[in-house]
């Protein structure tokens, strides 16, 4: 609401660019770097990096509280000799952030008898994968129809049905990445931005920990063009309308200012432009809101404990559980508390994603902690299970500047409709990792995407490039192998392979 005797004030600017998350930093670095320096930055939260965001947790030996990370915490994909590397491991090492290579073989296995090794179903799932791979790639370069990953999974030979190893197994190979199960996923896009990720950079997945938080380099690169003070950055500020032509927009926010700018960047996570919190003048023409509506918010929800004491082995880094009735109910729990991480904190936390992060984000602590505990004792049945001295999650799906985790692709879902979640409409523009169709639900996604829109509005303001890009008002059944082109996001093949040996 406007503050008590705030008088309104409408500040003009050559460009707003709303969120100060990755891609609204890359954004402004990108029209900064075209030596456009007149922009804001606006964000309702009181700090950079969005959806890169940590909290203080627990106590160390010291006293002081440890920081863990609620969003981002894996740079996924690093880079491979001879291949390109991935920017966010690039930004990692040059900002010293603190990681530790993510060991996916470190894993055991339980159920509701205890531990139980059922790992080699992890070579199941490895050989059907692999053939599901070249149906994926068949469909999407002979121009067939797309179909969800479980059938594209059943034709390869993979039967979970009621076995609840194989589904756990499944889970940990797919719901943990996309948050949503096969069948609500696309089998070629979900495929696809796979291979652009893990076989063009590398399967390396690295783990932070550092106690400065993740968003480090975030505000690090914010730094190497804003100043200290700098009036262009407005946290605190949540933008309630935009209002758009093709001649300009008005940013209205809650306190009742506005900024008036020839273009608009919105940066905001497809979850929140789904729920409508901020309204749009004129109504978002209907093949955007199709696009909007079409794509997929995910949630994935990290339940962090701390305990006095340790009771699980510390050569391990996964824990993966087989619920014997609920596909994906507290399915993967990690030690912090072993080598390389953070040794000494007694700090586990476990996952969960999907419709179990919906239902624990609605109910209390209490209720959860006391779920999670079940579960511990039924897989360490011979272990006295402590109560956890501090118990902590987020609600990522109540968030309202998120509605959600990350995105994901849709079964359904073309290049062509992609692309028109990523289209500006007339002078306004849209980045976040939601509209990357090589790199969708990953922090890389989120820093193309903003460089992308940032050079593109820097190109039209110095009138090297004209102000559309490619958007489709009717849509065809399929995309034609001539579309995956960069005009539609395409940039690099899902066929490149930097990173396998053979
Ligand atoms: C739990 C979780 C785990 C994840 N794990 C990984 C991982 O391991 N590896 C990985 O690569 N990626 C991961 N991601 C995804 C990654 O965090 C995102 O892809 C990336 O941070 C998105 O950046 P963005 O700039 O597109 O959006 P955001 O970070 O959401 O930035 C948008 C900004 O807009 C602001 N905003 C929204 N509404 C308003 C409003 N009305 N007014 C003003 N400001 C507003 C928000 O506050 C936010 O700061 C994870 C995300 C979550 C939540």
């Amino acid at each position: 609401l406007p503050r008590e005797n705030h008088k309104p004030t409408c500040r003009k600017t050559t460009v707003a660019i709303l969120g100060a998350g990755i891609s609204g930093i890359t954004a402004a670095q990108a029209l900064s770097n075209a030596s456009i320096s007149d922009f804001v930055i606006v964000d309702r939260n009181d700090y950079i990096g969005g959806r890169v965001r940590h909290t203080t947790f627990g106590k160390s030996p010291d006293g002081t509280p440890y920081i863990i990370e609620l969003g981002a915490n894996w740079i996924q994909g690093l880079g491979s000799p001879g291949g390109p590397e991935n920017p966010i491991w690039t930004l990692g090492k040059k900002y010293n952030i603190k990681n530790t290579f993510s060991n996916y073989s470190l894993i055991l296995t339980y159920d509701e008898t205890g531990a139980n090794d059922f790992t080699d179903l992890l070579d199941t799932w490895g050989a059907v994968n692999g053939l599901a791979e070249k149906d994926a790639g068949r469909i999407l370069t002979e121009n067939l129809q797309d179909v969800n990953a479980r059938v594209g999974y059943a034709l390869a030979g993979w039967q979970p049905k009621k076995d609840m190893h194989k589904q756990a197994i499944e889970w940990w190979s797919w719901d943990w990445e996309t948050t949503w199960t096969p069948e609500e996923s696309s089998f070629v896009f979900g495929i696809a931005g796979y291979n652009t990720t893990y076989n063009q950079y590398s399967d390396e997945n690295n783990f932070i920990w550092d106690q400065r938080g993740f968003n480090t380099w975030v505000i690090g690169e914010a730094d190497t063009f804003l100043h200290k003070n700098d009036p262009r950055l407005l946290l605190k500020t949540t933008v309630t309308q935009i209002a758009y032509s093709d001649e300009g927009a008005v940013v209205h926010t809650q306190d009742g200012d506005c900024i008036e700018a020839e273009h608009v960047i919105c940066t905001f996570s497809v979850g929140v432009l789904q729920n409508e919190v901020v309204e749009f003048k004129p109504q978002l023409p209907r093949w955007k809101r199709d696009a909007i509506q079409s794509f997929q918010m995910g949630t994935f929800t990290k339940i962090f404990m701390q305990f006095n004491e340790t009771f699980w082995d510390k050569n391990t880094q996964y824990l993966l559980y087989a619920d014997p009735d609920t596909r994906g109910y507290y399915p993967i729990f990690q030690p912090l508390d072993v080598p390389g991480f953070l040794e000494g904190s007694g700090i586990m936390f476990v996952t969960v994603v999907g419709p179990q992060s919906y239902r624990i984000e609605q109910q209390d602590d209490e209720r959860t902690k006391s779920e999670v505990l079940e579960v511990l004792r039924t897989m360490f049945p011979d272990k006295e299970i402590p109560e956890p001295v501090d118990f902590y999650y987020p609600r990522w799906s109540q968030e309202e500047w998120a509605y959600g985790s990350y995105s994901n692709w849709p079964s359904g879902m073309t290049l062509e409709k992609h692309q028109n979640l990523r289209a500006n409409v007339d002078r306004l523009w849209f980045a976040g990792e939601a509209n990357s169709a090589e790199y969708f639900g990953f922090m890389h996604g989120a820093w193309f995407e903003g460089r992308e829109v940032g050079t593109r509005v820097a190109h039209v303001l110095k009138h090297t490039e004209t102000g559309c890009m490619k958007r489709y008002e009717t849509l065809h059944g399929t995309t034609d192998i001539s579309e995956y082109n960069a005009e539609n996001g395409w940039t690099v093949s899902s066929f490149l392979d930097y990173a396998s040996e053979d």
